[in-house]
Protein backbone atom coordinates (compact mmCIF):
# COMPACT_ATOMS: atom_id res chain seq x y z
CA UNK A 1 0.00 0.00 0.00
CA UNK A 2 1.09 3.64 -1.10
CA UNK A 3 2.39 5.78 1.87
CA UNK A 4 0.01 8.53 2.53
CA UNK A 5 2.02 11.75 3.82
CA UNK A 6 -0.14 14.71 5.37
CA UNK A 7 2.09 17.64 5.85
CA UNK A 8 2.26 19.50 9.67
CA UNK A 9 4.85 22.08 8.51
CA UNK A 10 4.08 25.58 10.29
CA UNK A 11 4.53 27.49 7.41
CA UNK A 12 2.67 24.91 5.17
CA UNK A 13 -0.48 25.20 7.10
CA UNK A 14 -0.30 28.67 7.27
CA UNK A 15 -0.07 29.52 3.64
CA UNK A 16 -3.11 27.01 3.07
CA UNK A 17 -4.93 28.98 5.78
CA UNK A 18 -4.55 32.08 3.58
CA UNK A 19 -5.39 30.73 0.49
CA UNK A 20 -8.47 29.03 1.62
CA UNK A 21 -10.28 32.19 2.65
CA UNK A 22 -12.58 34.09 0.08
CA UNK A 23 -11.15 37.48 0.55
CA UNK A 24 -7.33 36.49 -1.10
CA UNK A 25 -7.16 37.77 -4.52
CA UNK A 26 -5.52 35.53 -7.57
CA UNK A 27 -2.26 37.21 -7.52
CA UNK A 28 -1.91 36.40 -3.72
CA UNK A 29 -3.36 33.00 -4.55
CA UNK A 30 -1.10 32.44 -6.79
CA UNK A 31 2.11 33.34 -5.04
CA UNK A 32 0.84 31.39 -2.01
CA UNK A 33 0.48 28.39 -4.44
CA UNK A 34 3.76 28.51 -5.54
CA UNK A 35 5.18 28.76 -2.32
CA UNK A 36 3.49 25.92 -0.66
CA UNK A 37 4.57 24.19 -3.62
CA UNK A 38 8.14 24.52 -2.99
CA UNK A 39 7.68 23.96 0.90
CA UNK A 40 5.82 20.72 -0.12
CA UNK A 41 8.75 19.63 -2.65
CA UNK A 42 11.20 20.38 -0.08
CA UNK A 43 9.73 17.79 2.39
CA UNK A 44 9.00 15.29 -0.43
CA UNK A 45 12.18 15.04 -1.89
CA UNK A 46 13.68 14.17 2.09
CA UNK A 47 14.38 10.46 0.78
CA UNK A 48 16.28 11.28 -2.31
CA UNK A 49 19.77 9.14 -2.26
CA UNK A 50 22.78 10.99 -1.95
CA UNK A 51 26.33 9.79 -2.99
CA UNK A 52 29.59 10.98 -2.20
CA UNK A 53 31.71 12.86 -4.05
CA UNK A 54 35.48 14.21 -3.51
CA UNK A 55 35.52 18.58 -3.50
CA UNK A 56 38.18 20.86 -2.57
CA UNK A 57 37.12 24.00 -0.67
CA UNK A 58 39.26 26.91 -0.36
CA UNK A 59 41.08 25.51 2.73
CA UNK A 60 41.46 21.75 1.56
CA UNK A 61 39.72 18.45 0.11
CA UNK A 62 36.98 16.81 1.56
CA UNK A 63 34.19 14.36 0.87
CA UNK A 64 30.74 16.37 0.33
CA UNK A 65 27.57 15.34 -0.72
CA UNK A 66 25.71 14.96 -4.21
CA UNK A 67 22.35 14.18 -5.37
CA UNK A 68 22.56 10.46 -6.98
CA UNK A 69 22.16 11.67 -10.73
CA UNK A 70 18.27 10.73 -9.84
CA UNK A 71 16.47 11.81 -13.28
CA UNK A 72 13.31 13.73 -11.77
CA UNK A 73 10.13 15.11 -13.67
CA UNK A 74 7.56 17.17 -12.64
CA UNK A 75 4.11 16.42 -14.08
CA UNK A 76 1.14 19.60 -13.69
CA UNK A 77 -2.67 18.26 -14.22
CA UNK A 78 -3.74 21.80 -16.65
CA UNK A 79 -4.56 23.64 -15.81
CA UNK A 80 -4.65 24.10 -11.64
CA UNK A 81 -1.40 22.17 -11.52
CA UNK A 82 0.70 24.86 -13.64
CA UNK A 83 0.45 26.85 -10.43
CA UNK A 84 2.39 24.44 -8.65
CA UNK A 85 5.38 23.93 -11.23
CA UNK A 86 7.62 26.78 -10.66
CA UNK A 87 8.15 26.02 -6.95
CA UNK A 88 8.88 22.81 -7.66
CA UNK A 89 11.50 23.99 -10.08
CA UNK A 90 12.72 25.98 -7.18
CA UNK A 91 13.60 23.27 -5.18
CA UNK A 92 14.87 20.36 -7.98
CA UNK A 93 15.56 22.77 -11.17
CA UNK A 94 17.06 20.15 -12.94
CA UNK A 95 13.69 18.55 -13.25
CA UNK A 96 11.74 17.76 -16.80
CA UNK A 97 8.36 19.00 -17.19
CA UNK A 98 5.90 17.22 -18.44
CA UNK A 99 2.02 18.29 -18.76
CA UNK A 100 -1.50 16.46 -18.88
CA UNK A 101 -4.58 18.24 -19.86
CA UNK A 102 -7.65 17.30 -18.02
CA UNK A 103 -10.82 19.19 -16.84
CA UNK A 104 -13.87 17.41 -14.93
CA UNK A 105 -17.02 17.32 -16.35
CA UNK A 106 -19.19 19.89 -14.17
CA UNK A 107 -22.46 17.47 -14.43
CA UNK A 108 -20.62 13.84 -14.44
CA UNK A 109 -17.32 14.65 -12.53
CA UNK A 110 -15.94 12.08 -14.95
CA UNK A 111 -11.71 13.84 -16.12
CA UNK A 112 -11.76 14.58 -19.83
CA UNK A 113 -8.30 13.98 -21.22
CA UNK A 114 -7.29 16.97 -23.71
CA UNK A 115 -3.56 17.33 -23.85
CA UNK A 116 -0.44 15.39 -23.18
CA UNK A 117 2.98 15.84 -23.47
CA UNK A 118 5.85 14.29 -21.85
CA UNK A 119 9.35 14.39 -21.81
CA UNK A 120 10.92 11.71 -24.17
CA UNK A 121 13.10 9.60 -21.63
CA UNK A 122 9.79 10.15 -19.00
CA UNK A 123 9.95 6.07 -18.21
CA UNK A 124 13.40 6.70 -16.60
CA UNK A 125 12.66 9.16 -14.65
CA UNK A 126 11.12 9.83 -11.29
CA UNK A 127 7.52 11.90 -11.79
CA UNK A 128 5.94 14.00 -9.50
CA UNK A 129 2.55 14.88 -10.81
CA UNK A 130 0.80 18.05 -9.38
CA UNK A 131 -2.33 19.41 -8.53
CA UNK A 132 -3.99 21.41 -6.02
CA UNK A 133 -6.49 19.37 -5.55
CA UNK A 134 -7.75 15.71 -5.03
CA UNK A 135 -11.23 15.39 -4.73
CA UNK A 136 -13.36 12.69 -6.09
CA UNK A 137 -9.61 11.22 -7.17
CA UNK A 138 -10.54 10.98 -10.55
CA UNK A 139 -8.58 13.21 -12.38
CA UNK A 140 -5.20 12.06 -10.83
CA UNK A 141 -6.23 8.24 -10.94
CA UNK A 142 -6.58 8.90 -14.67
CA UNK A 143 -3.43 10.92 -15.05
CA UNK A 144 -1.55 8.75 -13.41
CA UNK A 145 -3.01 5.66 -15.49
CA UNK A 146 -2.03 8.09 -18.70
CA UNK A 147 1.89 7.86 -17.40
CA UNK A 148 1.91 4.35 -16.63
CA UNK A 149 0.69 3.42 -20.40
CA UNK A 150 3.39 5.26 -21.36
CA UNK A 151 6.16 3.04 -19.29
CA UNK A 152 6.76 5.40 -15.83
CA UNK A 153 6.66 3.38 -13.34
CA UNK A 154 8.13 5.60 -10.45
CA UNK A 155 5.40 8.45 -9.38
CA UNK A 156 4.44 10.44 -6.55
CA UNK A 157 1.28 12.59 -6.11
CA UNK A 158 1.28 16.02 -4.67
CA UNK A 159 -1.46 18.08 -3.77
CA UNK A 160 -2.30 21.44 -1.78
CA UNK A 161 -5.65 20.05 -0.50
CA UNK A 162 -7.39 16.39 -0.71
CA UNK A 163 -10.72 14.84 0.41
CA UNK A 164 -10.66 11.40 2.05
CA UNK A 165 -12.82 9.49 -0.70
CA UNK A 166 -9.75 11.08 -3.81
CA UNK A 167 -7.06 9.67 -1.21
CA UNK A 168 -8.95 6.12 -0.93
CA UNK A 169 -9.59 6.14 -4.51
CA UNK A 170 -6.21 6.54 -5.59
CA UNK A 171 -5.01 4.07 -3.07
CA UNK A 172 -7.32 1.57 -3.99
CA UNK A 173 -6.35 2.12 -8.19
CA UNK A 174 -2.56 3.38 -7.37
CA UNK A 175 -1.40 1.49 -4.51
CA UNK A 176 2.39 2.26 -5.69
CA UNK A 177 1.82 5.75 -5.52
CA UNK A 178 2.81 7.65 -2.21
CA UNK A 179 0.61 10.29 -1.83
CA UNK A 180 1.43 14.15 -0.07
CA UNK A 181 -1.34 16.52 1.10
CA UNK A 182 -1.03 19.86 2.34
CA UNK A 183 -3.88 19.47 4.78
CA UNK A 184 -6.73 16.64 4.23
CA UNK A 185 -10.08 18.10 4.85
CA UNK A 186 -13.36 16.72 5.88
CA UNK A 187 -15.80 15.42 2.57
CA UNK A 188 -16.71 16.49 -0.63
CA UNK A 189 -20.47 18.22 -0.99
CA UNK A 190 -23.17 17.07 -3.27
CA UNK A 191 -21.26 18.93 -6.58
CA UNK A 192 -17.59 17.35 -5.56
CA UNK A 193 -16.01 20.31 -4.39
CA UNK A 194 -14.18 19.64 -1.00
CA UNK A 195 -15.30 20.95 2.60
CA UNK A 196 -14.19 23.30 3.17
CA UNK A 197 -11.97 23.52 0.64
CA UNK A 198 -10.90 26.52 -1.15
CA UNK A 199 -13.26 26.62 -3.59
CA UNK A 200 -12.09 26.32 -7.65
CA UNK A 201 -8.19 26.17 -7.59
CA UNK A 202 -7.98 27.01 -11.06
CA UNK A 203 -10.17 29.77 -11.75
CA UNK A 204 -8.92 31.14 -8.36
CA UNK A 205 -5.30 30.73 -10.03
CA UNK A 206 -6.65 32.08 -12.94
CA UNK A 207 -9.09 34.86 -12.20
CA UNK A 208 -11.15 33.26 -14.69
CA UNK A 209 -14.66 33.20 -12.22
O1 LIG B 1 -10.38 14.71 -7.98
P1 LIG B 1 -11.33 15.24 -9.01
O2 LIG B 1 -12.77 15.02 -8.65
O3 LIG B 1 -11.02 14.74 -10.40
O4 LIG B 1 -11.18 16.83 -9.01
C1 LIG B 1 -9.96 17.47 -8.98
C2 LIG B 1 -9.68 18.16 -10.28
O5 LIG B 1 -10.59 19.25 -10.47
C3 LIG B 1 -9.85 20.45 -10.70
O6 LIG B 1 -9.62 20.66 -12.05
P2 LIG B 1 -10.76 21.25 -13.02
O7 LIG B 1 -11.54 20.14 -13.64
O8 LIG B 1 -11.53 22.29 -12.30
O9 LIG B 1 -9.91 21.87 -14.19
P3 LIG B 1 -9.05 23.23 -14.18
O10 LIG B 1 -7.79 22.93 -13.42
O11 LIG B 1 -8.82 23.50 -15.61
O12 LIG B 1 -9.88 24.29 -13.50
C4 LIG B 1 -8.57 20.19 -9.95
O13 LIG B 1 -7.52 21.05 -10.32
C5 LIG B 1 -8.30 18.74 -10.25
O14 LIG B 1 -7.63 18.52 -11.48
O1 LIG C 1 -13.00 21.54 -4.36
C1 LIG C 1 -12.58 21.34 -5.52
C2 LIG C 1 -12.81 20.15 -6.22
C3 LIG C 1 -12.31 20.01 -7.47
N1 LIG C 1 -11.61 21.01 -8.03
C4 LIG C 1 -11.38 22.19 -7.38
O2 LIG C 1 -10.72 23.09 -7.92
N2 LIG C 1 -11.88 22.31 -6.13
MG1 LIG D 1 -11.13 24.12 -12.07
Amino acid sequence: MSKVVVMDHPLIQHKIGIIRRTETSSKEFREMIGEIAMLMCYEATRDLKLEDVEIETPITKMTAKELAGKKLAVVPILRAGLGMVEGMLAMIPAAKVGHIGLYRDPETLVPVEYYCKLPADSSERDIFVVDPMLATGGSAEAAITMLKQKGVKNIRFMCIIAAPEGVKKLQEVHPDVDIYIGALDDHLNDHGYIVPGLGDAGDRIFGTK
